[in-house]
C-alpha cells in the first residue's frame, strides 16, 4: 500500500439504481415500492424539453410527498451545457424537502464541472440553512469525462458515486453502435473460423473503478438498454461486479431483481470468504503468512479480498 491510504467509500447499499422520468409521476410510488437501493428521478434525457419545468415541479413535490423508505433518493439534473441545470439545482435546493439525498450530475467532462455545481449547492445550503449535506453522483459518458476521470473522482468531498453512461459515452467516442451496454456484434476476435466476442466497455469501466477506488467513490455500471434481454443484462452485470463495480442501473423495474441478484454476494461466496479469513487466522497464529485453502494458495492479500465480500454482505444486511 502506498503511504497515501485508499479511502473507503460511503457505506450505502448501491446494488441497483432505478431510473424514472420526472415527467411520469404515475410511476413514482412504484419506484418507491421497488427493491432498488437508489432511486434516480430524472430531469435530463428521459424528459422532453417542453416538459422540463413540469418534471422539475413533479420531482420536487414527490421528494416530500412519497414515502421513499431507506432508499438513497437522487435527482439527475440536466447537463452543464444546457439552459436547465442551474434552475434544477436552485429549485431543488430551495424547494425540495430535506428527504433529498443526492444530486446526479450527467456528462461531466472535468473537475471544474463539479466545482461549479458544488459552489451553487454550497451557497444555497448556507443561505437556506438546509441541514442535510447533499451528496453528488456523476456520470462519465463522454470522451472528456473518461480522459479526466481521476480528477473528476477527486473533485469534491460530496462525491459518493460515479456511473458509466454507455449510451452517451458511445456517441461521444464515435463508436459504431446504437446498443446501450452489452455485447456488440462487430467487437470480436477471429481465430480458426470462430468469432470470440470481447467487451468494448471494459476499459472504460476499469478506468472508472481505478479512479473511484483511489478516491473513495462507489463505481457503478450504468444502463443496459435492451430490457427484454435478461441474460444479456446478467452477463453485463456479472462482468461489472467482477471488475469491482458495486451496482448497476435499472431502466425498467424488471431489471431491479436481476441487478440485486448479481451485486448481493451469494451465501456460498460469503461462507467461502469467512472460511478464508478463519484459515488465515489459524495460519497467523502459527506464524505463517500463507496457507492452503481448498488446494489453493491464500495469503495476506486474500484476507483483503475476503473482507471485500464479507463487508459488502454485512453492509447490505444492515440495510
Ligand atoms: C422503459 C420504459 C419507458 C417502459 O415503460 P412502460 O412502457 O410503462 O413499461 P411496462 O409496460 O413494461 O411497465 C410495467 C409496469 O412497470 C411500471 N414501470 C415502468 N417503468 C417503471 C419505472 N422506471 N419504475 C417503476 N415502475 C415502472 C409500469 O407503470 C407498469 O406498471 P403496472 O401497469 O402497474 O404493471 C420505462 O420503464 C421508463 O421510463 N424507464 C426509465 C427511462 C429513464 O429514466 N431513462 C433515463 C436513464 S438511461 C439514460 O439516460 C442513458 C444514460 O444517460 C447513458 O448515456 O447511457
Ligand atoms: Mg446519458
Amino acid at each position: 500500500m502506498s503511504f497515501r491510504l485508499q479511502p473507503p467509500p460511503v457505506a450505502r447499499p448501491n446494488r441497483c439504481q432505478l431510473f424514472g422520468p420526472g415527467s411520469r409521476p404515475a410511476i413514482f410510488e412504484k419506484m418507491a415500492a421497488s427493491a432498488a437501493d437508489v432511486i434516480n428521478l430524472d430531469l435530463e434525457d428521459s424528459v422532453a424539453p417542453d416538459d422540463k419545468a413540469e418534471a422539475r415541479k413533479n420531482v420536487i413535490a414527490a421528494i416530500g410527498d412519497v414515502d421513499w423508505g431507506k432508499k438513497t433518493l437522487s435527482v439527475r439534473i440536466n447537463g452543464l451545457d444546457s439552459p436547465y441545470w442551474y434552475r434544477d439545482v436552485v429549485d431543488l435546493m430551495e424547494q425540495a424537502s430535506e428527504r433529498l439525498d443526492q444530486i446526479m450530475i450527467p456528462k461531466v467532462g472535468c473537475a471544474a464541472d463539479i466545482y461549479a455545481v458544488d459552489a451553487l449547492v454550497s451557497s444555497i445550503e448556507a443561505a437556506t440553512g438546509r441541514k442535510k449535506r447533499i451528496a453528488f453522483e456523476v456520470i462519465i459518458e463522454s470522451a472528456a469525462g473518461i480522459s479526466h476521470v481521476e480528477e473528476i473522482a477527486a473533485a469534491s468531498p460530496r462525491l459518493q458515486a460515479m456511473s458509466l453512461g454507455a449510451a452517451d459515452f458511445a456517441a461521444s467516442m464515435g463508436m459504431q453502435t446504437t446498443g446501450i451496454g452489452g455485447t456488440q456484434d462487430n467487437y470480436y476476435m477471429h481465430r480458426a473460423g470462430q468469432n470470440y466476442w470481447s467487451d468494448p466497455w471494459h476499459w472504460a469501466q476499469a478506468a472508472i473503478v481505478a479512479a473511484c477506488r483511489t478516491h473513495g467513490v462507489l463505481p457503478v455500471d450504468g444502463p443496459f438498454g435492451d430490457f427484454s434481454d435478461d441474460e444479456g443484462f446478467l452477463a453485463q452485470a456479472r462482468r461489472s461486479a467482477t471488475l469491482g463495480m458495486v451496482g448497476k442501473w435499472a431502466i425498467h423495474p424488471k431489471q431491479v431483481a436481476l441487478s440485486n441478484s448479481v451485486f448481493t454476494p451469494s451465501e456460498a461466496a460469503v461462507t467461502e470468504a469467512r472460511e478464508i479469513l478463519a484459515a488465515m487466522e489459524e495460519a497467523k497464529a502459527s506464524g505463517q503468512g500463507a496457507t492452503v485453502y481448498k488446494g489453493r494458495l491464500v495469503d495476506i492479500a486474500s484476507i483483503k479480498q475476503a473482507e471485500v465480500i464479507v463487508k459488502q454482505a454485512e453492509m447490505i444486511a444492515a440495510g
